[in-house]
């Protein structure tokens, strides 16, 4: 259980303590952070509200620990993050357990996140040993007007503190996706949780603490992004930001020094559906596209681009398969679960009663209880309501009936997202033509999008982000190149 067993040393009384220099502590400030449960309401968790004092402390320790751990192996420090994901693995139910009670994330999906996890930090210690274990040999008799009179050796260092800002809906996988990229290539780590899901990434945390990393090399400072945000984003000792979430992404990138920035940010993923396409295959991705995590996910699918020919039958079978999902608790394992609060749910209320003042289609009838909102397909949306252009992040999906392939795309093109999309076509040809007039950073054809598995590349355009994702560009991200250069008193030829 959550703050039980292994994990009672996280928790003071009701209020989770925050992690630093190797110790979980209880912030000097004496305030706490409530966690609002989604399904009751109801506070479920307490965290710390760090001071700006205490995240000084945090990066001074970070950067101390950095420098021994640089001199460290690699072969040691992938064997400490082998340990960390068996640790984690192990303690998949407690972990999962809070991903369920602070962002109502199903019970089997809050598991899959906790294991996937894991999985991901065994791969990039695996990843990280083979890319950082080589480096370049270059000559200077390639370029014009050189003989070979210097040799030059290329390293990935290390860029010193890495600070991390997961989101809500991927607490953990989204904070181990920048921990285990960070540490594998030499760097320390403070992490800012996000306050929905701060408990499950100090669970996750905890893991990497028995898994006996140095003291100060991770830490975890908790509070309003709100009032804690700038602090750390701005703060001088940090070498680089990696940042997944939504606009405040945009506000951290105007902010923030001249550091890298690894963004990931919103998505708009259009699904463009051809005349040719199995309309089936095109309905059950449309359904786990547009419904998985009730449509919380930054690559849901949140806007079909239907040709018109095509657009009845398969309104009618994504109809069809919306009445079979199950709408409850995540504790029950329902499909469609509450959305992560309140102020989400207005604002997903607003862009469907913008649409119903311009007409849209209801193919169910619109139903709220709380922060549960039942799953909602919204037929002949327009380009003047809201839904056609805004991310809901919940389970209402907005179907645009289209008479030319040319009218998807630059629906697509249009938007100020360009994360992800998809079409669906037998036509291969075809496919590879829209993917490449497609201004999104990943697309997809014949599935719905996705940023898994892990180590593939995963970015967004536009406002959509900045650099790219995955296990081995996030390793890359998170070094600089050093050169080394031997120069010769007289030219040297290698001979075989
Ligand atoms: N492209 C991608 O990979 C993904 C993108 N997203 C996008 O994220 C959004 C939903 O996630 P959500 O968590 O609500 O996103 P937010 O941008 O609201 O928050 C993301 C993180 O930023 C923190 N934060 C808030 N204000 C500041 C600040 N001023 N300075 C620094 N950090 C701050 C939050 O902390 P706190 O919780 O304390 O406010 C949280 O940890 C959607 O737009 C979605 O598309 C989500 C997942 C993946
Ligand atoms: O935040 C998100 O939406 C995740 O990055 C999605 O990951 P997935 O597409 O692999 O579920």
């Amino acid at each position: 259980m959550a703050g039980t067993g292994v994990f009672a040393e996280i928790l003071d009384g009701d209020v989770y303590k925050y992690y630093a220099d190797g110790e979980w502590k209880k912030s000097s400030s004496g305030k706490a952070v409530a966690i609002i449960n989604p399904t009751t309401r109801k506070t479920q968790y307490k965290v710390q509200a760090c001071t700006q004092e205490e995240v000084n402390k945090a990066m001074e320790s970070a950067k101390t620990a950095q420098k021994s751990w640089a001199k460290t192996p690699l072969w040691k420090r992938a064997e400490l993050l082998h340990k960390a994901s068996a640790i984690l693995k192990e303690h998949r139910a407690p972990v999962a357990e809070c991903l369920v009670k602070e962002i109502a994330k199903p019970a089997k999906d809050a598991a899959s996140e906790v294991v996937r996890s894991g999985d991901l930090v065994s791969y990039c210690a695996e990843e990280g040993v083979r890319i950082l274990g080589e480096g370049k040999f270059l000559v200077s008799d390639s370029f014009p007007g050189n003989e070979r009179t210097k040799y030059c050796l290329t390293s990935k260092i290390p860029l010193g503190v890495i600070l991390a800002i997961p989101p809500f809906n991927y607490p953990v996988n989204l904070a181990v996706s920048k921990i285990a990229p960070a540490l594998i290539a030499g760097n320390s780590l403070v992490l800012k949780p996000p306050t929905q899901g701060a408990v499950s990434a100090l669970h996750m945390v905890h893991c990497f603490h028995l898994a006996g990393f140095p003291k100060g090399l991770i830490s975890c400072v908790t509070g309003k992004g709100s009032e804690i945000g700038d602090f750390l984003t701005m703060h001088p000792g940090v070498n680089c930001i990696s940042f997944t979430g939504g606009d405040t992404g945009i506000a951290i990138s105007k902010k923030a020094g001249m550091i890298p920035l690894q963004m990931e940010l919103g998505g708009k993923d259009a699904c463009i559906v051809l005349e040719d396409a199995d309309l089936d295959l095109v309905a059950a991705n449309i359904i786990k596209g547009g419904f998985s995590y009730s449509g919380q996910r930054c690559t849901a699918v949140k806007v079909v681009l239907v040709m018109e020919s095509v657009a009845d039958v398969l309104v009618e079978k994504v109809k069809a398969k919306v009445a079979e999902l199950t709408v409850g608790a995540p504790e029950d394992d329902c499909d469609i679960t509450p959305v992560v609060s309140e102020s989400s749910a207005n604002f997903i209320e607003g862009l469907v009663k913008d649409a119903k003042e311009k007409g849209a289609t209801f193919c169910q009838e619109y139903k709220r209880d709380g922060n549960l909102i039942w799953p909602l397909l919204l037929d002949n949306i327009r380009p003047d309501m809201r839904i056609a252009w805004e991310e809901p992040f919940g389970p209402v999906l907005p179907v645009i009936r289209i008479n030319s392939i040319e009218e998807g795309i630059n629906h697509c093109n249009a938007s100020n997202f360009g994360l992800q999309g998809c079409v669906f076509t037998k036509d291969v040809n075809k496919a590879i033509l829209i993917s490449d007039a497609m201004e999104t950073g990943t697309v997809q054809i014949n599935s719905a999008p996705a940023r898994g598995p892990d180590h593939f590349p995963f970015q967004g355009l536009k406002d959509s982000g900045i650099g790219s994702q995955g296990i081995t560009n996030s390793i890359n991200m998170m070094t600089k190149i050093k050169s080394t250069v031997i120069n010769l008193p007289t030219p040297s030829y290698t001979m075989g």
